[in-house]
């Protein structure tokens, strides 16, 4: 596995590894980072089967991205990795995609302007974006709110300057490039077609009220649905953020006929780390399409400390936006993440047949009992809903 720069260091004190204020995993990138350099090869070969997966029974294979994207990262210090996702070779059916997901930072103080903050957040992408693009990929992702700090923990309202429509500047900004490069991009709810046309927008469904994510100060529930957008690279979907949490949601993505669905996110890691590589690589699994999950990356302060209604004093951030943006394929593989504190892109190459396969194979929606489970929701629904229970008699009877 590649190291990284300074960071993917072998030879990190114990005083070191406990001071990493940076983000990084004692002194690590990631926690695959840490792992390769940590086990014997042997070892580290045998924890990835379990970690990562094998697709087509193999560890999945990486792609070297092209120089000039290699360039790119290296003069703009972003984080690029690259893996192929195959499936069986099939004669009738060729369903192959690159994807990738941009993870990123904030670029400037959250005391700063905020047209200067939002400038600054497009500058410090392009490049990230033109390594996707000179990369030949077909749909890319952002996080979460990208365009801006994740200021929803503050419940200050002025933060919603950055609102835009649904055709606003950033969606324009991305606009540019989707005809430059052919190529699909989002801002977390709006899709931008190859010929720079808006497919279409979805709204955020589950609204957050957890910790410092109270959300529902800024906006309500979305009243879209479950949209799949037909490409022509592939049928997608995005379940954003704390979406992520309700199984139902991942499975109205899929019953829609989504193929790859994106999670674009923004959470901390003391909150929601140990679920993260958990809860998108299950949804993958259980549905039969490709998970692409990003998450932001950083800690970002604000001008003024707020409480989190939990009785602990006042702080000025929410934590560290733990990056770790990776993707998860139906057969159970996945890639590693990227940084756990740089800006990244992550690129894949998929074979969407394996979506097919998999269904053939495990027969999940064939054995699904939806009805069952129809029944269940209709009747819990209802006001004078009763769990269904079955108490063991001894249980209320007074011991002799
Ligand atoms: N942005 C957002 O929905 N965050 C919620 C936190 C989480 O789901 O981990």
């Amino acid at each position: 596995m590649e190291k990284t720069d300074g960071i993917g260091k072998e030879n990190v004190s114990t005083e070191e590894k406990q001071s990493f204020k940076d983000g990084s995993i004692c002194g690590y990138n990631s926690l695959h980072h840490l792992l390769s350099a940590n086990l014997k090869p042997q070892l580290y070969q045998e924890v990835s089967r379990l970690l990562l997966g094998l697709n087509c029974g193999k560890a999945l294979e990486t792609i070297v991205p092209p120089e000039s994207a290699k360039a790119l990262s290296s003069k703009h210090d972003f984080d690029l990795q690259a893996y192929k996702f195959s499936a069986d070779k099939e004669l009738l059916r060729e369903s192959r995609v690159r994807v990738s997901l941009i993870q990123n930072s904030i670029a400037l103080p959250t005391t700063a302007p905020f047209s200067d903050q939002k400038k600054a957040i497009v500058e410090k992408l392009r490049p990230i974006i033109d390594a996707a693009g000179a990369s030949g990929v077909n749909i890319l992702c952002l996080q979460e709110a990208w365009m801006m700090p994740f200021a929803f923990c503050t419940r200050e309202k002025r933060w919603c300057e950055f609102a835009e429509p649904v055709n606003g500047e950033s969606t324009q900004f991305l606009q540019e490039f989707a005809l430059k490069y052919n190529m699909r991009l989002w801002n977390t709810a709006v899709i931008i077609g190859n010929h720079g046309n808006i497919i279409g927008k979805h709204r955020k469904n589950h609204i957050p009220r957890v910790g410092d994510f109270n959300e529902s100060t800024y906006y309500m529930e979305g009243n879209t649905g479950h949209p799949v957008f037909e490409t022509v690279y592939g049928k997608i979907a995005v379940n954003i953020c704390y979406g992520r949490h309700h199984p139902l949601n991942w499975l109205a993505f899929g019953l829609n006929g989504a193929e790859i669905v994106f999670n674009p996110s923004a959470t901390v890691g003391e909150l929601s780390e140990p679920m993260w590589p958990i809860e998108a690589r299950n949804a993958s699994i259980a549905n039969s399409y490709f998970v692409g999950s990003i998450n932001r990356v950083g800690t970002e302060i604000f001008p003024n400390p707020f409480t989190s209604g939990d009785g602990k004093p006042q702080h000025p951030d929410f934590g560290h936006f733990y990056g770790s943006s990776h993707f998860s394929a139906p057969d159970a593989s996945c890639t590693p993440s990227l940084s756990r504190f740089k800006d990244g892109l992550m690129i894949s190459d998929m074979d969407l047949n394996l979506c097919r396969q998999l269904k053939d194979k495990w027969g999940f929606r064939m054995t699904a009992r939806y009805e069952l489970y129809a029944d269940t929701l209709a009747s819990y629904l209802k006001p004078d809903f009763e769990p269904q229970v079955i108490s063991d008699p001894f249980l209320h009877k007074k011991s002799f």
